[in-house]
């Protein structure tokens, strides 16, 4: 993509000429609460929740707000390359849009629109096992945008098997593999509305399409809804998991792969022993175990046990460029973000997403120029300052 990621900000300045505002603030933060009263409490209860009393989520923020940037200055910041390698490949920044289910709670276009919008903006974007739609359809809307394919790592083998074949088929090169999620976690605030989506199909859209799937069922999903449902909440996820197990799945991917929901600097090392090309630090949005350490405490560990051997991404409580900046001074090659783009789909479809990641791109090259780096190579833990108020 050419040209600063900062011109975004002038864009908006000049349209402010003819009195045009954006159509959505530029602190993402804001959208949760538009998105709030555009959908309803469901929806948005489902997106925003999170484990236990929010703990989780609570401290990824604080993690990231208590680490404050040191600027420097005089350091020739004119031109600005904001892109790195990842997993072998060139990337025009280092973001993506993390994996998020039943995205049709939150605009009829769903993952297909994101996907899009991703792909125009030049962002990988990481399907979710957990689908609204189709995978192939997904794949479709992408054009040449760079496809990444999450996996829940279903009970039935031969579900895994189908579903890595027909995301090497529709042309997703990496796979990233939630190890996170083997039960959901305790929700407060989707048990007090007792909405979970895929109660009513929403996100299983791959399953119900896959072969390999509906040969388990009884009869058709058609003919008894319920059934494949209940199927699928038996079989997504696989508790009896354990490290021998990812041999299966080195042996049946060709490309990258990344273990996604990594905490701990032995379960990294881990994972390099296992074979694996990468990990994401992250606690899912602090959605799994309340009272966990906070992703942004856990990724300079990580990246210190495996740095060397494995590309260390990181999620779970950006929201703005200067958190892309700490995340990379911490340790990480990209970040991933969630719940931000899933709000901006909320509120404008694929404009909306677009209109998240142009922000996150903009502050973060501004972030890059005002404290004295021309790439975020150069980016590291002597930019970082912790404990400062
Ligand atoms: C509504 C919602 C659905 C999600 N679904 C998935 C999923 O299907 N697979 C997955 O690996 N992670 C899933 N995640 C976790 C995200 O990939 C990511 O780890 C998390 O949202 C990052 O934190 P953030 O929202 O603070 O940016 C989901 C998150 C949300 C908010
Ligand atoms: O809600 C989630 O965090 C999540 O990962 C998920 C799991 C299953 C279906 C949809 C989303």
């Amino acid at each position: 993509m050419a040209g600063h990621r900062a011109d975004f900000q002038y864009e908006i300045y000049l349209n402010g000429m003819t009195g045009a505002v954006p159509r959505l603030p530029t602190d993402l933060t804001r959208l949760e609460e538009l998105v709030e009263r555009r959908l309803g409490p469901g929806p948005v209860g489902y997106v925003a929740g999170s484990a236990g009393s929010g703990s989780t989520a609570a401290a990824n923020r604080a993690a990231l707000d208590r680490r404050r940037i040191v600027p420097r200055m005089l350091r020739d910041v004119h031109q600005r390359d904001l892109s790195v390698e990842v997993l072998g490949r060139t990337l025009p920044a280092p973001l993506a849009l993390a994996p998020v289910g039943v995205l049709s709670i939150m605009h009829p276009d769903a993952e297909s629109a994101a996907a899009r919008a991703a792909a125009a903006q030049g962002v990988p974007f990481v399907l979710s096992s957990a689908s609204s739609t189709p995978m192939e359809q997904v794949a479709e809307a992408m054009g040449d945008g760079e496809r990444w394919f999450q996996l829940y790592w279903a009970k039935d083998r031969e579900v895994t098997k189908s579903f890595l074949d027909r995301a090497k088929a529709s042309g997703f090169t990496a796979l990233l593999v939630t190890l996170d999620t083997p039960l959901l976690a305790w929700r407060p605030r989707d048990l007090d509305q007792a909405y979970l989506p895929f109660l009513h199909g929403v996100g299983t859209a791959n399953y119900f399409t896959d072969p390999a799937f509906r040969a388990g069922l009884a009869k058709p999903v058609h003919e008894d809804p319920n059934a494949a449902v209940m199927h699928f909440v038996g079989m997504f996820a696989d508790p009896a998991k354990t490290w021998p197990d990812l041999a299966f799945l080195r042996e049946n991917w060709d490309g990258p792969i990344v273990l996604k929901g990594i905490l701990h600097p032995d379960d990294a090392r881990l994972a390099a022993d296992a074979g694996m090309d990468g990990v994401v630090v992250s606690n899912h949005g602090g959605r799994q175990v309340a009272g966990s350490i906070a992703a942004a405490d856990a990724l300079p560990r990580v990246a210190e046990a495996v740095g060397d051997r494995l590309t260390v991404l990181f999620d779970s409580g950006v929201r703005t460029g200067d958190d892309v900046f700490k995340a990379l001074a911490l340790g990480a090659r990209s970040v991933l973000v969630g719940r931000p783009y899933a709000y901006g789909l909320g509120l404008d479809g694929q404009a909306g997403v677009e209109h998240v990641i142009r922000c996150l791109l903009a502050e973060f090259d501004l972030t890059l120029a005002l404290t004295g780096h021309a790439a975020p190579g150069t980016v590291s833990g002597d930019d970082l300052e912790t404990g400062t108020a």
